[in-house]
């Protein structure tokens, strides 16, 4: 677009997005930039910080020591006093080897803290973004709740950390500057104060109101670069789907308009910031002359020497520099504004994720310590629990936030080797139970039970607060923990396989830890066995055994995908599966090996599919309709869905609740 084009500053989709109020920014400035200062290292880094402090004022010291000798040196120089000369030379050698040093270990110890700062926020973040908890990283990104968490994380956390400490040193410096040249000022002439307070408050008033947008436009430039870049990476990750459509000038045209989005932003932000600029260098070039003007009188009536306007114009430039720091570096707080906004949202949303998405289904995990009868709160026995896996309880299922009714009032047990099939017409909520399950939708009413034992769980129990501890129900012989945490006797594979970035013994151990992959080492035989158990032991010679790192979403066909997921499921030996379309891309007999496979490993399984040739390999089907839309309402109670014997198999372990029969 051409610069001529006149521009509105905001298009009417953004005008929503308003600059946040000073309270709110100065809010999530603190909540962003404090825990790092009181965190473990709290000793090391505030040293350190202090460090910092003292060589800007080294620093400033060290350019006060330059000018006097230099000073010095001229007027050796102009008295041709050749002694005194080389004494100033001699000084100005040792000043600048002892100087120089300093100036340099300043920037040092800046960029060296930034760098620290930024290490650790960017690992607190992480760890909350991908929180097993409450799974943000999911929610964030299914529900559209705010954009690009990526860049926050990398770019601006980077530009907060180091900008903040420049910032920081800018106002101590401008502070020392206020200090030491005020005094000069006053003794001067004290209506010089006067001007300069009326000077550097009408400056700051008209440059926050010439720079009024600049918060937003700012905010809006970094997700508009953040949403082309992103743009790019789909690409890459779909490169084939895209070649097989032959969509690249789509792609171009989709990517083009992502591109022009941020050009026109960034048009928008130059007019504003050149309409600042012509105001700021204007303010900054009176004063040059302002200061002589006032004491000019002065001077005329010969109250003060000439050498007097000359020292007053040095100390109002200087103290009136160091109050104007909103004029003088306006467009970077602006831009460090906007960057405390998006890390201060991005945050708020991380640590208000069960407020922004209540919880109305609830997930317990039952942690059975041993087989025995479990008791209840009032010390009866209430049944034997050993064989069961999993209890949902009345369950009617919403999607997030338009919430319309998908599952109304299912109620189901599964007990050991009591193998479900769900099935429906697509769309009908089949994937969207499993999300229940897992713990990723919670829109809705009911509770979900999962049987667990704990004696393998390296987690510490999740421990309850508030008014969930009233319904937390602790025995001698089980525990009951709510809310989702990661427990190794279930696993999910999801519809889409998941490759992660590594090699294929990463591959194989997903979802492992590191370090759990340290503490219980698979040996290279047992990842050999688990691969010929489904039929992928010749990927290892194609791809050079173990170790070696490929795309592998693009380098294993679809089917070949699916078969790895049942290879980690193998090796983590879970008691209980969900599966959702997991053998999709498999021919029927791979499909009939798998389920043999899982079926004499004793993982119990539920299956979501469409596939006739599932009904072989289980004993129950939960079949769901697509419920009208004037049925999604909790006022009509009707069901949508039934639970079937299947007989093609001798049932194992069929244990339908009388009311779950339709
Ligand atoms: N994040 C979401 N927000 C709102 N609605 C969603 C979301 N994800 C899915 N839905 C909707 O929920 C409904 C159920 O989706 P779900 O994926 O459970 O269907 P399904 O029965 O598994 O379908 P299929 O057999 O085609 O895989 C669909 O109408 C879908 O559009």
């Amino acid at each position: 677009m051409s610069s001529s084009t006149p521009l509105p500053l905001l298009q009417e989709d953004e005008v929503e997005r308003k600059a946040p109020d000073l309270p709110t920014l100065l809010r999530r400035l603190w909540k962003v930039a404090a825990p790092y200062w009181s965190s473990d290292f709290k000793t090391q880094i505030r040293l350190h910080l202090a460090v910092l402090f003292v060589l800007r004022l080294a620093t400033t010291g060290i350019n006060v020591a330059f000018s006097f000798l230099g000073r010095d040196f001229l007027n050796a120089l102009a008295r041709k006093d050749q002694a005194r000369l080389t004494k100033q030379l001699l000084y100005y050698l040792l000043a600048f080897a002892g100087g120089i040093p300093v100036l340099v270990l300043k920037d040092n110890a800046k960029d060296t803290l930034a760098l620290r700062w930024r290490s650790w926020m960017t690992s607190y973040y992480m760890k909350r973004y991908l929180n097993n908890k409450n799974q943000m990283y999911y929610k964030i990104q299914s529900q559209s709740i705010i954009d690009n968490p990526d860049q926050r994380i990398v770019d601006d956390l980077k530009s907060f950390t180091r900008t903040s400490l420049t910032f920081s040193l800018i106002i101590f410096k401008s502070v020392v500057d206020l200090i030491s040249f005020s005094k000069i000022l006053y003794d001067i002439y004290p209506s010089l104060f006067v001007v300069l307070a009326l000077y550097s408050v009408g400056g700051t008033a008209i440059s926050l109101y010439l720079g009024r947008d600049l918060v937003t436009l700012n905010f809006l430039q970094e997700k508009k670069e953040a949403d082309f870049r992103y743009g790019l990476v789909r690409v890459r990750e779909n490169a084939e789907s895209i070649a097989f459509y032959s969509g690249e000038e789509t792609e171009v045209q989709l990517l083009t308009q992502r591109f022009r989005s941020a050009f026109e932003n960034l048009s928008r932000l130059l007019i504003s910031t050149r309409n600042l600029e012509l105001f700021t260098s204007s303010y900054r070039h009176l004063i040059q002359i302002l200061p002589a003007a006032v004491v000019a009188p002065l001077y005329f009536s010969g109250k003060i020497e000439i050498g007097v306007i000359r020292q007053s114009i040095s100390a109002f430039q200087h103290i009136l520099g160091d109050i104007s720091l909103i004029v003088n570096h306006f467009k970077s707080i602006s831009a460090l504004s906007a960057v405390i906004d998006r890390l201060g949202e991005f945050d708020d949303i991380l640590d208000n994720s069960s407020q922004c998405l209540p919880q109305e289904i609830t997930t317990v995990y039952h942690y059975v310590q041993n087989s025995s009868a479990h008791l209840g709160s009032n010390g009866m026995v209430l049944e034997k629990c050993h064989n069961k896996l999993l209890d949902v309880e009345n369950l009617t299922l919403e999607t997030p936030r338009s919430r319309t009714t998908l599952i109304m009032d299912l109620s189901l047990e599964i007990t050991k080797k009591d193998h479900l099939l769900i099935t429906g017409a697509s769309g009908c909520g089949k994937t969207s139970l499993l999300r229940a399950m897992a713990g990723l939708w919670s829109t809705g009413l009911g509770r979900i039970t999962f049987y667990v034992k704990d004696a393998e769980n390296e987690n510490p129990p999740m421990v309850l607060s508030g008014p969930e501890m009233a319904s937390l129900e602790v025995t001698t012989e089980s525990e009951i923990y709510k809310g989702r945490r990661r427990s190794k006797d279930i696993f999910f594979l999801p519809q889409k396989p998941y490759m992660v970035l590594g090699t294929l013994r990463q591959q194989l151990l997903y979802p492992l830890k590191m370090e759990d992959d340290v503490s219980q080492p698979k040996a290279d035989d047992d990842l050999v066995h688990v691969l010929e158990d489904v039929r992928l032991d010749y990927v290892l010679s194609r791809f050079n055994g173990f170790d070696s790192t490929y795309e592998w979403s693009s380098v294993l066909s679809l089917g070949e995908q699916q078969r790895l997921a049942f290879a980690r499921l193998l090796l983590s030996k879970p008691n209980l599966v969900l599966l959702d379309e997991a053998t999709s891309a498999l021919d029927e007999a791979n499909e009939a090996h798998l389920y043999k496979q899982i079926e004499a490993a004793g993982i119990t399984y539920v299956s979501v599919g469409h596939r006739r040739t599932l009904y072989n390999y289980h004993s129950r089907v939960l079949h769901i309709s697509k419920l009208d839309s004037d049925f999604g309402s909790f006022n009509v109670r009707q069901r949508n869905w039934f639970l079937k014997s299947i007989n093609n198999q001798d049932s194992i372990g069929v244990k339908e609740r009388s009311k779950t029969h339709h």
